[in-house]
C-alpha cells in the first residue's frame, strides 16, 4: 500500500469548525436517463453487501441482462418524481444537511453538516477529501438508515474504510449504527400521521412499509428485520394503535428469491379485497422522500390498491425537512458528539487565531 502526498492541512489559518457531521445517504442517478441510470446501477448493484452472490456469476447477470434492461425501465420511474432541483433524494439529503447544521449551531455546537453518497455523487472520499481540506478532524458518520442493515449502513462504514486505507492522516472517527428505537425520531414519526390524519382523515389501518431484503439476510443474522419490527411497534405504541390496526410490509422486492414478507403491495391488495376501504401508508425507514416512496408506494401501491377495491388511499410522507425530525437528528448528533471539543471558542480565541494564521502567512 503507498500513500499518495497529502496537502498540508490547515491548522487555524481559518475559522472554521474542526469536528464535521457527515449525512450520507444512498446516492442516486444524475439524471432520469437511461445512461445516467446504466452509471448508478452498475457501482450501486456491483457492491456485494448489495447482492450477495458469487462475484463472477453476479458480473454476467448483471451485465449480461439487468444493466441492458433496467435503465431504461428505472429512468421512466425517475421521470415521474424528478424535481427542478434535481432528484427528491438528493435535494432532501442536501436540505437536511443545511437544516442540521442550523439546529446543532442553535444547540451551541460549533461543527460542519455535509452530506454524501454511498453511489453517485458527492461521493463520500471526495467529501471525506474536502472536510480535511477545511481542517475537520473529527467526523461523525451518519448514515441516513434509522434501522441497520448490511446492505446499507455496513456499506457506508466499508467505503469510509477503503477512504482511510488510502489516507495518511486521519481524521478521528465514529458511526451512528442505526436509530430504529429513539425516542426523537419515533416521537417524529408519530407527530407526522397525526398531522396526516388531522389533514386528510384517518384511514381504518397504518400500514408501515419497510424497504425488503432478501430473507436469508436475516437467517444469516442481519438485525434489519427485527429493527424494522421494533419501528412499527414502537410507532403504533406511540399513536395508541390496537393489534390490527396496523401493519409492517417489506416493499421494493428485486430478483426472485425470496425476501423479507409480508410484501407491500400484495399485502395491500389483500387487505383491499378483503374489504378494507382507506388506508394510510408510511415509510418509516427512509430518511427521506425518493423514488422508492413517491414512486413504488404513492403511485404504483397506490393504483394495485384501489384497483382492488380500496376507495382511499393515504400516503404520509417521510420525516424529510419536518422540524420535529431534524430536531430529532440534532439531539442524536449531539449524543454521539459527546466528548468532542464542539463548543463555540470566545471571539478573542479566534481573533488570536486569526492574527496568528495571517502572521503565519494565511491570506485573509
Ligand atoms: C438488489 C438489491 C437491493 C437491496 C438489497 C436493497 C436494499 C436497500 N435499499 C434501500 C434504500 C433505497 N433503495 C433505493 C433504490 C433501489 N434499490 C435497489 C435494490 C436493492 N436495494 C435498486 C435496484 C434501486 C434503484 C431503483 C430501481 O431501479 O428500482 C432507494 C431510492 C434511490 C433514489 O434514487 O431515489 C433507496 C432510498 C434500503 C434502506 C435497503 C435495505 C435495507
Ligand atoms: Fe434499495
Ligand atoms: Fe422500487
Amino acid at each position: 500500500m503507498t500513500f499518495a502526498p497529502e496537502p498540508p492541512q490547515r491548522h487555524g489559518a481559518t475559522a472554521g469548525p474542526d469536528t464535521a457531521v457527515l449525512l450520507c445517504n444512498l446516492g442516486t442517478p444524475d439524471a432520469p436517463t437511461a445512461p445516467a441510470l446504466r452509471r448508478y446501477l452498475a457501482q450501486f448493484l456491483a457492491d456485494p453487501r448489495v447482492v450477495e452472490i458469487p462475484k463472477l456469476v453476479w458480473a454476467l447477470i448483471l451485465h449480461g441482462i439487468i444493466l441492458r434492461v433496467r435503465p431504461a425501465k428505472s429512468a421512466a420511474k425517475y421521470q415521474t418524481v424528478w424535481t427542478p432541483e434535481g432528484s427528491p433524494l438528493k435535494v432532501w439529503t442536501a436540505k437536511q444537511a443545511k437544516l442540521l447544521q442550523g439546529h446543532l449551531g442553535e444547540r451551541g455546537l460549533r461543527v460542519r453538516v455535509a452530506y454524501a453518497m454511498r453511489y453517485g455523487e458527492p461521493a463520500i472520499a471526495a467529501t471525506l477529501d474536502a472536510l480535511k481540506l477545511e481542517g475537520v478532524r473529527r467526523v461523525l458518520v451518519l448514515p441516513a438508515y434509522p434501522q441497520y442493515s448490511g446492505a446499507t449502513t455496513a456499506s457506508v462504514i466499508d467505503d469510509v474504510a477503503r477512504w482511510a486505507l488510502k489516507t495518511r492522516h486521519l481524521p478521528e472517527l465514529r458511526f451512528v449504527n442505526r436509530y430504529h428505537d429513539d425516542a426523537g425520531y419515533i416521537a417524529a414519526l408519530a407527530q407526522t400521521v397525526r398531522e396526516h390524519w388531522q389533514r386528510e382523515g384517518r384511514g381504518d389501518k397504518l400500514v408501515m412499509s419497510f424497504h425488503g431484503m432478501p430473507e436469508r439476510t436475516l437467517h444469516l443474522g442481519d438485525p434489519y428485520h427485527c429493527e424494522c419490527l421494533k419501528t412499527g411497534r414502537l410507532l403504533a405504541e406511540a399513536l395508541g394503535l390496537k393489534d390490527g390496526e396496523w401493519l409492517v410490509t417489506f416493499q421494493s422486492r428485486f430478483g426472485k428469491a425470496k425476501w423479507l414478507e409480508p410484501y407491500t403491495e400484495p399485502s395491500l391488495v389483500k387487505l383491499a379485497k378483503g374489504g378494507l376501504k382507506s388506508v394510510d401508508v408510511i415509510c418509516p425507514g427512509f430518511a427521506v422522500d425518493c423514488l422508492e416512496t413517491l414512486e413504488e408506494i404513492n403511485q404504483e401501491a397506490r393504483e394495485a390498491f384501489l384497483h382492488a377495491g380500496g376507495q382511499r388511499f393515504g400516503y404520509i410522507p417521510c420525516l424529510n425537512d419536518h422540524p420535529n425530525g431534524m430536531r430529532a437528528l440534532a439531539k442524536l448528533a449531539e449524543r454521539h458528539l459527546q466528548g468532542w471539543p464542539t463548543e463555540a471558542p470566545h471571539p478573542d480565541t479566534l481573533a488570536l487565531q486569526r492574527q496568528r494564521a495571517l502572521a503565519a502567512g494565511a491570506k485573509e
